[in-house]
């Protein structure tokens, strides 16, 4: 429905707070010099009463004001006054008055957006938003053609008649805001577009680091034409994370085990410096036919229809050989999170490049060599916004080897935006900008499928922008200073020195943050799991404190429940919880070929634990079977908390970058907001895993992995005529990607796939495997 301004309400009642903000009274003091943000806070609510709010622009001159003014390079912005553009607009913003709309003719200038409650009375705004606040600028689906713009005070939507419209405004404001990436509004700003020549089949117009990442990556020129958005969707949220990886932790590389930018994924046979996994290059593994779906009548959600790209490709081996005894396996004893980076990871990797999973946590007394080699873990995949460490599950550190894992980061500001040349149709960067998603069909095709038929995708008209949303989660800590973090991990560990309560008895496992033992408990003799974390080598303290608040008040049968946490030294943080001597499910994954009652088990404890999470209304955000912790009686417990976010009535949605790139979610891959439902679908990757021995696409380049996760829809199964209706259609309302139609963890309890669950003691002979390394 498009924005009809003569329908809109113009009602904007006062909230009547934040009248404070002095830049935005009449005396307020000259606009900051570029690059000066203050970084201040907040700026009045637009349903202030306009008198509050009298514009310091001057009146609407109509000289300047017809269109759009671009900053052309090297001329420098006009004068603050300047119009830049202007027009109605339908607005209003979150908070008390969050419903309604208002009519308002809005003007740009160089530095203000400014609100006024018609044409005539341009003399008096009923409200200013500073350019230099906006820390966003991004799509919505409020509306069909809805713009969200982020201030650390509050956001403001604004709806407009039509996508061309969307985008000048998007263009024009985020260009002009510091926040965006944008050097400064009177500096040079050299704008550039990246655009999508069908006839030439070709990208115009990308930055040459894209240039050569697509060169080589195995994303094809059909891939090009069939989803150019999708494209630059994967290009960006690579790069956003390989910058974010560079500038926390100067890494070279990505947690999606890729070389840097100028090596882009050339070095991932031959130098062996990126995980084998991604090495493989096989193409697409399994059959195109065999989607869940189409492979199961029952099933509500038929996968996607649409081919994967590669359908020549020589489909993978439906099971990975036997698992490698771990004294030969890639996985590097991870060094400090400071330490690492490009080098650990070299000597974490092997050129051998068979697709494999990580060794099992613990490894086998033999002393044996892995039968298959190159076994990379999918672990090594960490949720993309922390540090950036190797990664291992190992009992020795020096035994195995852990390419690189990193998390997610938040996206980060791009300073260029690439440019369209004449005669090509630009094509949006940053968030995603699908038309309006059709609600599911009747069938139950999933929305995402439905637009898959109408590629190649039309060409978006335009924009580059960034999203600056950070989590709730991440923004309830990660505001605070180093000093505040300290204070707040202080006031939740315990006074006492750990050394006199616990007894470490070995390693057994390693974590990016820190190592992992098996301690007993002095007064008990009970056994339980220590992770050690040195706090020197911890570049992002915030998610360590997030995780114990989590974990904290998670306490649950299927979470790995958190028993005390002691700082020693003020350098050395230990968290004491309960010890899984099972490990990790990856591990079982390894070295078991699951039946589908376990298979059944695994999912309805993960799917309890989820459920618990959620009516908390925790997002884990990293759900997959190396987060999955089983004990010697069967228990399958959740682990990994660093990432959990923390939805909120005011913040019932995410868009920050989390999770590992397997499991996620279409939603996030494509810079989308997203809820809780994303674990339901890694959940499901996670089932796959539990069938396939690894997630779809792992042996997949990365880049083309992601295009894969974006694009593809619901994956498609290797042999699904070897599971029963029950389980593909388990996998189909997990690996919905209409998030509408994809099932809550209430829902999938009451499967009748999850009613097939062997009892947890059903599971304890799963972790034979681990006897006999010991
Ligand atoms: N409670 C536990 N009981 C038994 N083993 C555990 C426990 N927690 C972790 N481990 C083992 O230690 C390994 C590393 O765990 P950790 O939580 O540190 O990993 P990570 O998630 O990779 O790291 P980080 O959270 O520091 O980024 C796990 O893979 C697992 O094998």
């Amino acid at each position: 429905m498009a924005y009809n301004p003569s329908s809109s309400s113009s009602s904007w009642s006062p909230s009547g707070h934040d009248a404070h903000q002095p830049s935005l009274t009449p005396s307020r003091p000259a606009p900051p010099v570029p690059g000066q943000h203050s970084g201040s806070a907040a700026s009045p609510s637009l349903s202030q009463a306009p008198s509050t709010f009298s514009s310091p622009q001057p009146s609407f001159d109509s000289s300047s004001a017809s269109g759009t003014a671009y900053n052309l390079a090297g001329t420098g912005a006009g004068s603050a006054q300047t119009i830049v553009k202007r027009g109605w607009v339908s607005v209003k913003e979150d908070g008390l008055r969050a419903w309604i709309w208002s009519k308002r003719w809005l003007i740009l200038r160089e530095q203000t957006l400014s609100f006024y409650k018609n044409e005539a009375s341009t003399t008096t705004s009923s409200h200013v938003i500073q350019l230099r606040d906006l820390t966003s600028v991004t799509r919505e689906d409020l509306k069909p053609y809805c713009i969200a713009l982020v201030t650390p005070a509050r956001t403001y939507y604004l709806a407009l008649k039509s996508d061309e419209e969307l985008y000048s405004w998007m263009d024009e404001v985020y260009s002009r805001s510091p926040l965006m990436g944008v050097s400064s509004p009177t500096n040079f700003v050299h704008q550039v577009h990246v655009g999508f020549d069908p006839i030439s089949g070709a990208f115009t117009g990308l930055p040459e680091q894209w240039t050569r990442l697509l060169t080589s990556s195995a994303i094809t020129k059909e891939d090009y034409a069939k989803n150019p958005q999708a494209v630059l969707d994967v290009l960006e949220f690579y790069t956003d994370i390989q910058k974010r990886e560079r500038d926390e932790f100067g890494m070279g590389s990505t947690g999606m085990g890729m070389t840097d930018v100028g090596g882009a994924l050339e070095g991932r046979s031959a130098s062996g410096t990126t995980p084998a996994r991604f090495g493989a290059g096989t193409g697409f593994a399994g059959q195109r036919s065999d989607s869940l779906g189409s492979s199961s009548a029952s099933a509500p959600y038929p996968s996607s229809s649409h081919p994967p790209p590669s359908s020549s490709s020589p489909s993978l081996p439906s099971s990975r050989p036997p698992p490698p005894p771990p004294q030969l396996t890639i996985r590097a004893a991870p060094p400090p999170p400071t330490s690492t980076g490009p080098a650990s990871r070299t000597a974490a990797s092997r050129p051998n490049l068979v697709p494999g999973r990580p060794a099992p946590s613990i490894p086998s007394p033999s002393g044996l060599p892995p039968k298959d080699g190159a076994k990379v873990p999918s672990s090594g995949l960490k949720p993309l916004l922390t540090s950036s460490a190797a990664r291992s599950h190992t009992q020795d550190s020096s035994a195995s080897t852990s390419p690189a894992s990193s998390r997610q980061p938040s996206p980060s500001s791009r300073s260029k935006d690439p440019v369209v040349p004449a005669g090509t149709k630009p094509l949006q960067l940053g968030k995603t900008l699908d038309p309006p998603r059709p609600p599911p069909s009747s069938n139950g095709t999933s929305s995402g499928q439905a637009s898959k038929a109408s590629s190649p995708q039309a060409p978006k008209p335009v924009q580059a922008l960034k999203k600056a949303e950070k989590g709730e989660g991440d923004r309830r800590i990660s505001t605070m200073s180093e000093a505040q973090i300290m204070t707040k991990l202080r006031s939740v560990c315990s006074p006492q020195d750990p050394n006199t309560l616990y007894s470490k008895i070995k390693k057994v496992g390693q974590g990016a943050s820190g190592s992992v033992y098996v301690a007993k408990v002095l007064a008990s003799g009970a056994k339980v799991a220590i992770k050690q974390m040195d706090l020197s080598h911890q570049p992002r303290k915030e998610l360590i404190v997030n995780e114990i608040l989590v974990m904290k008040e998670s306490q649950h049968p299927n979470i790995v429940n958190y028993l005390d946490s002691f700082l020693v030294k003020g350098a050395e943080l230990w968290v004491v919880m309960e010890f899984m001597e099972g490990g990790a499910l990856t591990d079982v994954i390894d070295s078991n070929s699951l039946e589908e009652d376990q298979i059944s088990s695994i999912s309805n404890e993960t799917c309890k634990g989820l459920q618990h999470l959620h009516a908390q209304s925790i997002i884990h955000r990293d759900i997959k079977s190396d987060n999955v912790l089983l004990d010697s009686q069967g228990h399958v417990k959740i682990t990994d908390f660093g990432f959990c976010a923390k939805l909120t009535d005011q913040k019932s949605k995410r868009a920050t970058m989390v999770g590992t790139p397997y499991w996620m979610a279409p939603e996030v891959v494509k810079q989308k907001e997203y809820g809780a439902k994303v674990d339901i679908w890694s959940l499901g990757i996670m089932a796959i895993e539990m069938i396939e021995n690894e997630p779809p696409y792992l042996d997949e380049e990365p880049l083309k992995a992601l295009y894969l996760i974006a694009t593809n829809g619901t994956p498609t199964l290797k042999k699904p005529e070897k599971l029963s209706k029950e389980l593909k259609n388990f996998l189909a309302v997990c690996l919905c990607v209409d998030v509408k139609s994809r099932a809550t963890a209430d829902e999938l309890l009451q499967h009748e796939f999850l009613k097939k669950a062997c009892p947890l003691s059903g599971l304890a002979p799963l972790l034979r495997f681990r006897t006999s390394q010991r």
